[in-house]
């Protein structure tokens, strides 16, 4: 973050001053101050900035650093600048030099004013975000046991209020991946989160704002939202008007998000999964990336937005695969619908730049495009037959915008400028008097064009030139040699300027037009900016269908890409069933099957089949031999579908997933950089005390981060629970062949191994999956494969044999463990004591107890469990 100036000392410039001033407003901020052609930064400012921006750092007169960026590439340094986590406080001059000097006399400061803070958060600039990334900001506020958070893309307007207990708080962040966070001072949150003042995150000024911004008098309209999620709210309306300074946001109404409708996913099976992007934190390698063929910016935003929250809910998951498989079956449709979505501009961010008053002619022109682009997709999928119930509601937002889209026709150049203030983008036969205008200073150029002739005939100068520049506007320009007739008094020519080899003059006639030309420019230039306001002002008018077309045209571009997806890799359409069920036929795994591609190589499709009475797969097999890729392809699978989307299998048919948990072993970790096996087990704790019994976990090789005894015991004891308590769909990976004990005690277990075959002794990797356990475990056969050195490897089997006569001879490490009572039993035993102390806690008052009565509590309950040990 930026750091601070030093405090002002001694009698300041009125310069000086100011920033001072400016800079005091927004205190964690570097502050771009406008001067001339420049942004300059001063003090800390300027030596952060330098040292980011790699531009060179120089120093005032006296003696305080500084730097500057120019006002045309000030929007590539702010880019860099907000990507390196700092926050820029932009000051602009109010008025001009003019307006200074009549307002407080020659000397007069002109006025300065901060326009805006621009942070990660609030970017709608097209040249600082990705067009296939979302841009979120939230707000977090904490109420008791619920926390709410409020995000909004004001990019889009997209605006999401939610309420989740405290422990889901890092998955709803892990979702949404935000730019920036917004927290109260003194309430905890991500490192880098912008503190605000607390009084903002209160649920009854939220509830205020939101009325006030929607125009309503009830919230009732948009959903139900609780104190927490109404406190965010507060806060993040807040900030919002504190970065735009008095501007506007774009904000659609909130819509209500509840944890129920879609799949719990825990940030650490997200990162594990590698869902929108890879542990190194790159899009591709992604699943995100394997699946997406979008060809619209908001489409790509919106499938990873659904990557990210797969659905709940059948009937809606149902609606867009219905969609995916019209588009599935229609090639020729599919091919227009995507042909044209492709010519279409991003209408959703060209609206959030007009609303935020950031909007140019061209951002005009793309509501124009988009929107007469939309009526002919409607054209198009109109005549469909047999349309799915979700094309029959997209349907009609893609229309409703004539009049718009005629009025912005006739009164845009087809591709007009980002910038408004050179004009020329209304259109010819718009506006009349512009046209008159337009005519009256083309005339007059014309008018100039013509007294060049006739002063170059008249004095006899053939190199004499009329040009128009920023400080003398229109002049005469002649070679040095030929000036001196024209200094003459009677040569009706006024001196202008003398440069190395021209002079420059002036002439009554020149000047007469000159002002014609100027005016008329002027006149016209005003008119156009009017139009501008104006078309402006129509085009908010309707916002919010605007960006409901905007939101249809990304729904029809992310089923298109499925059905391209589905077309391309010969994938399947799930089906979703009722009971908890999980089977896939000739399943793969879109990203590893594309890297094996790569390299020549066939990937080999692999079955799934859990039910009801085989709900637990424990996979075993030598390292290498595909066992994560099994696994996580399969809870691939489960995300893609309830995604709505058609998956890389060649059939599916799944019962619904409530919550999704991906685990891996602490050493494949290492990455991660945290004490891993400790990390490892507080993840499976998670699972164990969250998964029901239509969840689906996937475990690869938990507990072979400690030593094998206990990492045996731990997977053991997870394993039952699982069977026994979680009752959950799971597929486990393991080395240890001693688990393959627990299918003879736990029916809805079942053994599976990755092939592989020894030929004239080289290890072959088949990469299929079978029954039964794996034979052996062919470790030392994987490292003869890795190039471990001959003698190193003649020892380790040398081991490796006396190790096993051991184990023959004493029944293993796991010998003793077909004793083992079954696992309810031993819950059931280790449960009874804390149901004592539970009934005891249970029969407390615990307003009624007096501070005696509470410490004799604390004894008696010491004595409980005292009594359970002796
Ligand atoms: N079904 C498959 N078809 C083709 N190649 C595969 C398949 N599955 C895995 N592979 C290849 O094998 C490599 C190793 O796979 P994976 O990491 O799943 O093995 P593993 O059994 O989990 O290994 P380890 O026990 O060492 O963790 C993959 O990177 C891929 O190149």
């Amino acid at each position: 973050m930026s750091g601070t100036n030093p405090p002002a000392t001694g009698t300041l410039t009125p310069m000086m001053a100011q920033y001072h001033g400016l800079k005091a407003e927004a205190p964690d901020c570097l502050l771009f101050y406008r001067m001339g052609d420049f942004f300059e930064l001063f003090f800390e400012d300027a030596k952060i900035a330098a040292a980011c921006l790699d531009i060179a750092l120089t120093a005032r007169g006296d003696g305080a650093p500084m730097c500057g960026v120019p006002i045309h590439a000030a929007d590539a340094y702010l880019a860099r600048l907000i990507r390196a986590g700092h926050r820029v406080a932009v000051a602009e001059q109010v008025e001009t030099p003019a307006q200074a000097k009549e307002r407080g006399g020659y000397k007069a400061l002109v006025a300065r004013k901060i326009i805006r803070l621009v942070t990660a958060g609030t970017l709608t600039e097209e040249t600082l975000l990705d067009s296939r990334s979302a841009n979120w900001l939230v707000a977090i506020a904490e109420q008791g046991p619920r926390i709410g958070l409020a995000a909004a893309d004001i990019s889009t307007g997209r605006f999401e209020l939610a309420s989740v207990p405290v422990a889901a708080l890092d998955a709803e962040l892990a979702r949404l991946g935000p730019s920036e966070v917004v927290i109260a001072e003194g309430a905890t949150g991500p490192e880098d989160a912008v503190i605000a003042p607390r009084s903002t995150f209160a649920s009854g000024e939220g509830e205020r704002l939101l009325k006030s911004r929607f125009g309503v008098a009830t919230l009732d309209g948009f959903g139900s939202f609780d104190k927490a999620a109404l406190a965010a709210a507060g806060g993040l309306l807040a900030y919002l008007d504190r970065t735009a300074q008095g501007g506007t946001t774009f904000l659609q109404p909130p819509t209500p998000r509840t944890a129920e409708d879609h799949m719990a996913i825990d940030a650490a099976t997200r990162e594990s999964l590698e869902l929108t992007r890879t542990q190194s934190g790159e899009r591709k390698g992604s699943l995100l990336d394997a699946v997406d063929r979008t060809v619209t910016g908001a489409g790509a935003r919106l499938l990873a937005a659904d990557l990210s929250a797969p659905l709940n809910d059948a009937v809606t998951i149902e609606a867009r695969l219905n969609l995916v498989g019209r588009f599935a079956e229609d090639g020729t449709c599919r091919d227009r619908l995507r042909t044209a979505l492709r010519a279409l501009p991003d209408v959703g961010r060209a609206l959030g730049r007009l609303v935020a008053g950031r909007g140019s002619p061209r951002d005009l022109g793309q509501l124009r495009d988009g929107l007469a682009g939309a009526r002919d997709l409607h054209e198009l999928l109109d005549g469909l037959e047999g349309p799915p119930a979700l094309l029959l509601q997209l349907l009609p937002q893609l229309r409703g915008h004539g009049a718009l889209v005629d009025r912005l026709s006739r009164a845009l150049v087809a591709t007009p400028p980002i910038d408004a203030s050179d004009g020329g983008f209304i259109a010819e036969g718009y506006d009349a008097a512009l046209d008159e205008l337009r005519g009256l200073a083309g005339d007059g150029r014309r008018a100039i064009a013509a007294l060049e002739a006739r002063f170059r005939e008249q004095t006899g100068i053939a190199g004499l030139k009329i040009r128009h520049n920023g400080v003398l506007g229109y002049h005469i320009e002649v070679g040095a040699k030929f000036a001196d007739p024209l200094m003459r008094p009677e040569s009706g020519f006024t001196h202008r300027q003398t440069l190395a080899g021209v002079v420059r003059f002036n002439a009554p006639e020149l000047h007469e037009l000159a002002l014609k030309v100027s005016q008329a420019g002027a006149h016209a230039l005003a008119a156009e900016q009017a139009h501008l306001e104006d078309l402006i002002d129509t085009a908010l008018g309707s916002r919010d269908p605007i960006a409901t077309t905007a939101d249809a045209l990304a729904r029809l571009d992310v089923a298109g890409s499925h059905a391209a997806r589905a077309i391309e890799g010969g994938w399947c359409r799930p089906d979703i069933m009722p009971h908890a069920c999980f089977e896939v036929e000739g399943g793969r795994h879109p990203v590893v099957e594309a890297a094996v591609a790569a390299t020549g190589e066939r990937f080999v499709a692999n079955d799934c089949r859990l039910s009801e009475d085989s709900r637990l797969w424990l996979v075993t097999g030598p390292n290498m031999g595909g066992k994560s890729t099994f696994l996580r392809q399969n809870a691939l699978i489960a995300v893609l579908a309830q995604a709505g989307s058609f998956v890389p299998a060649t059939s599916a048919a799944l019962g619904l997933v409530d919550r999704l948990f991906s685990r891996v072993g602490a050493s494949d970790n290492l990455a991660r950089g945290r004490s891993t096996f400790m990390v490892e087990m507080i993840e499976t704790a998670a699972i164990l005390a969250q998964a029901t019994d239509r969840s689906f976990v996937i475990l690869d090789e938990v507990g072979r981060g400690t030593s094998t005894y206990d990492g045996l015991a731990i997977a053991w004891a997870v394993l039952e629970g699982i069977h026994e308590t979680n009752r959950c769909r799971c597929l486990f990976a393991t080395h240890y062949h001693e688990l393959t004990r627990l299918a003879e005690k736990l029916d809805a277990l079942s053994l599976h191994h990755v092939r592989a075959k020894e030929w004239k002794g080289e290890l072959v990797l088949l990469h299929e999956l079978a029954t039964g356990a794996a034979d052996k475990s062919y470790g030392l056969a994987v490292a003869r494969l890795a190039g471990l050195p001959k003698p190193v490897l003649a020892r380790a089997k040398d081991v490796l044999t006396r190790l096993e006569k051991g184990r023959d001879k004493t029944g293993g490490i796991a010998a003793g463990l077909d004793d083992l009572p079954l696992f309810a039993a031993a819950t059931e035993r280790d449960a009874e004591p804390a149901d004592a102390l539970r009934e005891a806690l249970a029969a407390v008052d615990t307003d009624a107890l007096s501070p005696r009565e509470a410490l004799e509590l604390v004894y008696r309950l010491k004595s409980l469990t005292q009594g359970e040990t002796a």
